[in-house]
């Protein structure tokens, strides 16, 4: 594109919202063009950058010639930023993670009219996280795996999307699908560990930005592959890039990988 990629960010009031916006109003390939908070938000109407800018919060009404969305909001937010990329075209960055059946089906169908990038963790190092444990779990496959993950107090979904997304990649290079796999829960007598399984562990506390293992335990030894997210601008770095990069691509879903792993 010859000129600045007419911008939108949805969920703008959030944490990660906020990250993108201090990015992107310094990024000169684009032109933020609306900071999006839900209908009833209490920021609504109000200045995105305080005092000293006049720009503000606002919702979808108005938002126009929008090339692309990024969108770390929650279900509802990712559902309309969905409703205004398929009435007007504009490409989809998402990194809202949690979805419901109905709502990956519907990202899905989005796909074939629209440009889509989905990613449950953008930052570099998971990238290559998730490609090293590929590798290991194919290459050890009688070996058992679990995958411990620790976030902030305030987060919602568990296990988290990044967590999901590692045991998917395990389980695929392993012949299976993560749902034969899964180990969710383990209290009381859950017995001896069924071979080939994956298990999942969750800590939530204080203000953990992303931490995730993945324990590949053998006999007399184990490898610990592990990643650890101290500032979240990791992660809306690679949603910019992601978004600089979808801006003017054919429709069809698009992964992190299509990006940023050389
Ligand atoms: N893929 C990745 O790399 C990462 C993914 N995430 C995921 O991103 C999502 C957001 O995380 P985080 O920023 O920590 O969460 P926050 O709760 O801090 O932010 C979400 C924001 O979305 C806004 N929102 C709610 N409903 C709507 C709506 N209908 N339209 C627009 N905005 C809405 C909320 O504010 P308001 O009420 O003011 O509208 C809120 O400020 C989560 O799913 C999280 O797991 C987080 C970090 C990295
Ligand atoms: O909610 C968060 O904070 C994060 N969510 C993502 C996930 O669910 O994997 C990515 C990152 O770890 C931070």
């Amino acid at each position: 594109m010859t000129r600045p990629i007419r911008l939108a960010i949805s969920g703008a009031s959030g944490r990660m919202g906020r990250a993108l916006l201090d990015l992107a109003r310094e990024d000169g390939r684009f032109e933020l063009v609306a900071a999006i908070v839900s209908p009833h938000s209490a920021w609504l109407g109000k200045s995105a950058y305080g005092d000293v800018s006049a720009w503000k919060f606002t919702d979808w009404r108005g938002a126009e010639d929008i090339d692309v969305v990024i969108d770390f909001s929650g279900l509802d937010g990712l559902m309309l930023a969905l409703d205004h990329c398929e009435g007007s075209g504009a490409a989809l960055v998402t990194g809202t993670t949690g979805l419901s059946a109905e709502l990956e089906q519907r990202l899905a169908r989005a796909a074939e009219r629209i440009p889509v990038l989905r990613a449950a963790n953008f930052s570099l190092g998971v990238a290559v996280l998730t490609r090293l444990l590929r590798d290991a779990a194919a290459a050890l496959p009688g070996w058992d795996l679990d995958i411990v993950e620790a976030h902030h107090h305030r987060k919602e979904d568990a296990p988290s999307g990044t967590a999901l997304a590692m045991g998917r990649a395990a389980a695929d290079a392993r012949g299976a699908t993560l749902e034969d796999l899964a180990v969710y829960t383990r209290e009381g007598r859950p017995g001896a560990r069924k071979a080939g399984t994956i298990g999942f562990a969750v800590v939530r506390g204080g203000d953990i930005v992303g931490e995730h293992q993945a324990l590949l335990m053998g006999q007399g030894e184990r490898i610990e592959l592990g990643h650890r997210a101290t500032d979240r601008s990791i992660f809306a770095r690679g949603a910019i890039e992601a978004a600089a990069w979808i801006a003017g691509r054919a429709p069809g879903t698009w992964t992190i990988e299509d990006v940023i792993v050389p």
